[in-house]
């Protein structure tokens, strides 16, 4: 949307632009489940990175050492890296995007190769806090949920998918990511153009699937 040009009477550029969209929110929140569920609707018409495959790699420490590093502090993820994926794909080029193993809190070894399309949708905790990243996003959805029940859904989460303990949860929820949540993911709802009550909201979901099929021109 933002590459669009006057030319003439005509909006020529407006016929090939890209719109990027971010879903941000806590953990827990419910911003895959809503990003997902946008993914299923559309398939291969629209494309999904996700911040959480840009966490930096540590494969030259332990997993023990892993287990206590602050992994919701902005420094972290490699967001240089998204940020020149996401303009290389609104440029109309593939990217091939890292993959990250939470299990062993490190990079996986495989690499997906990324497809450009009219809509790109990028979720995750700390996308609105990193200015760059902020500026290119079309459209700007934070999901909002009460912290008892996002804390809740990542003990069920990380223990069935992540391989984690309930203390393990319990302390990393304490440590980190209580307090980098409220000093760097909350604050960031003041950028939404949106804030969703819940991942699982059909009339949020309505209303964006109308608004992606309009900018693929389906609607
Ligand atoms: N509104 C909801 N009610 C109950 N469970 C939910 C809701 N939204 C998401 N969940 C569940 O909570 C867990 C975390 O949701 P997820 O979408 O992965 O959160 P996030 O991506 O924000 O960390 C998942 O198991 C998901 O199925
Ligand atoms: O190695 C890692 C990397 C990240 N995390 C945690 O993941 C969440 C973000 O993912 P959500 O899907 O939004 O929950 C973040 O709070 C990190 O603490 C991790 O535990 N280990």
């Amino acid at each position: 949307m933002k590459t669009s040009k006057k030319i003439g009477t005509e909006t020529r550029a407006a016929e090939q632009a890209t719109t990027i969209i971010g879903i941000a929110g806590g953990t827990g929140s419910g911003k895959s489940t809503f990003t997902n569920r946008l993914k299923r609707a559309f398939g291969d018409a629209i494309t999904v990175i996700y911040h959480d495959n840009y966490y930096k790699p540590h494969d030259d420490l332990t997993l023990e050492e892993r287990r206590t590093i602050n992994y919701d502090h902005p420094d972290a993820l490699d967001t240089d890296l998204l940020v020149r994926h996401l303009e290389e794909l609104r440029a109309g080029r593939a990217v091939d995007c890292p993959t990250y193993d939470f299990t062993q809190h490190t990079r996986a070894k495989k690499t997906v190769a990324i497809q450009p399309s009219r809509v790109i949708i990028v979720e995750g905790i700390l996308i609105f806090q990193d200015a760059r990243l902020r500026d290119l996003f079309d459209i700007k959805i934070y999901v909002e949920a009460d912290a008892d029940e996002r804390i809740l859904r990542r003990v069920a989460r990380d223990i069935r998918e992540r391989g984690r303990s309930l203390e393990s949860v319990i302390n990393q929820y304490l440590t980190t990511v209580k307090p980098m949540h409220y000093l760097y993911v909350e604050p960031t709802k003041t950028f939404a153009d949106l804030i969703l009550n819940s991942g699982r909201n059909d009339v949020a979901f309505d209303v964006m699937k109308t608004k992606i099929e309009a900018l693929l021109g389906e609607g």
